[in-house]
């Protein structure tokens, strides 16, 4: 669809609004924004002008970008002293690995996993779901850890539980925005050695199928499931059986989680899910008092690895005590401090997240639906 112009806009104006779209580069962007058809509508009445995109992945950093750079430019273009911007979100549904059917309310499915335990998994699933949110998508979280279901605790729901409306479908919990469910509320605590083979991947599809992850009719975007760690039996059942969009592998520095990693790859690959990339955590620590930024599990192992198997480093996440005094009180430092460079990191992490998704897959045709941010 080509871009609805009023008709006071002179054709010369029109160019040059064009070739100012054309020219606005971001990282998020593989195509321009007129290739991309997100340039809905450019009107103008009187002293205002209007501008309508529509982006099919999360954006809103981006967008605030766009309109720093563009605003000026565009009122001397047009003579207007006002422009009212807006983005509408068509966040499109990406083809499945394997063909999978879709899990119902949900149009994307993002599985975050690691090659061995304690690499900080949950506190990346955690924060990205929330990043996701703070970037304009409607978001929910699964955790589908067996060995050690975290994230309840660490979104500040863990004494909740969920409800059935008609004993069939699960209510997820609503927590920080988001919509979550974990298998910890299936199970008892520490009884996680019972969850062995076919009943942990049937009790998870249970969970996946039946939470109704539609509200009101709006579907989930993005749907993040924390993963159990490893490349076990268990592991490799379930990334056949979730119908998966892209999957993220958290690693930490040390030669030995990178080798666990590298695995985690592999395991997917045999599957046909498509891997986004890796996260490094713990990639240098922050000190706390002076700000001293010290690499203490080493550094470069990611980009060897990276290059070695073409995959991608999707971010590296600092070491800061921060992150894990706010994932123990249950306010994750994407909601309690979104400026910090922890919180701006996993920003980043978000917008490349949901645009590598983007780029990388298969837009199935859907139903499309709207919603504005100002
Ligand atoms: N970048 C980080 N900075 C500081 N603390 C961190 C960081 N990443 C994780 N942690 C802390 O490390 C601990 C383990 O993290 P987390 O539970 O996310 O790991 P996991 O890989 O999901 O573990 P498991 O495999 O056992 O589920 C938690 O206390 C968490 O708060």
């Amino acid at each position: 669809m080509a871009i609805f112009f009023s008709e006071i806009i002179s054709d010369d104006q029109k160019q040059q609004i064009q070739q100012l779209f054309e020219q606005f580069q971001h990282s998020t962007l593989q195509k321009n924004l007129i290739e991309l058809k997100a340039i809905k509508k450019v009107e103008q009445a009187g002293d205002i002008l209007r501008i309508e995109l529509a982006m099919p992945f999360a954006w809103n950093a981006a967008f605030q970008q766009l309109k720093s750079e563009l605003t000026e430019p565009l009122q001397k273009i047009t003579h207007t002293n006002n422009i009212k911007w807006q983005l509408n979100y068509q966040i499109a549904t990406l083809k499945r690995a394997n063909n999978h059917p879709a899990v119902k309310g949900v149009k994307n499915i993002i599985a975050v996993t690691s090659g061995k335990g304690g690499v900080g998994k949950s506190t990346i699933s955690v924060n990205l779901a929330l990043a996701l949110q703070a970037q304009g998508a409607k978001v929910g979280i699964l955790d589908a850890d067996i060995y050690g279901p975290s994230i309840p605790h660490m979104l500040g729901v863990a004494k909740e539980r969920p409800t059935s409306p008609d004993n069939k479908h699960i209510n997820p919990i609503k927590a920080q925005g988001l919509l979550a469910n974990s298998i910890g509320f299936l199970m008892e605590e520490d009884n996680a050695t019972i969850w062995r083979g076919p009943m942990a991947s049937s009790a998870l599809n249970q969970l996946l199928q039946e939470t109704l992850w539609a509200t009101e009719n709006q579907e989930l975007d993005y749907l993040v499931i924390d993963m159990p760690p490893g490349t076990g039996d268990i592991q490799l059942t379930l990334s056949q059986q979730i119908p998966v969009t892209g999957a993220i592998v958290v690693t930490t520095p040390q030669d030995i989680a990178l080798i666990d990693a590298i695995k985690g790859v592999a395991m997917f690959q045999r599957v046909s899910v498509p891997v986004l990339g890796i996260v490094e955590n713990m990639s240098v620590h922050i000190c706390s008092q002076c700000g001293h930024h010290e690499p203490i599990f080493g550094t470069g192992g990611a980009e060897k690895m990276a290059e070695k198997y073409n995959i991608k480093i999707l971010a590296k996440q600092p070491l800061h005590i921060q992150l894990r005094e706010d994932m123990d009180k249950g306010i994750p430092t994407v909601i309690s401090k979104p400026e910090s460079e922890i919180g701006q990191s996993f920003l980043q992490l978000a917008e490349k997240v949901a645009s590598e998704l983007y780029w990388q897959g298969e837009v199935i045709p859907g139903e499309i639906m709207f919603k504005e941010v100002k």
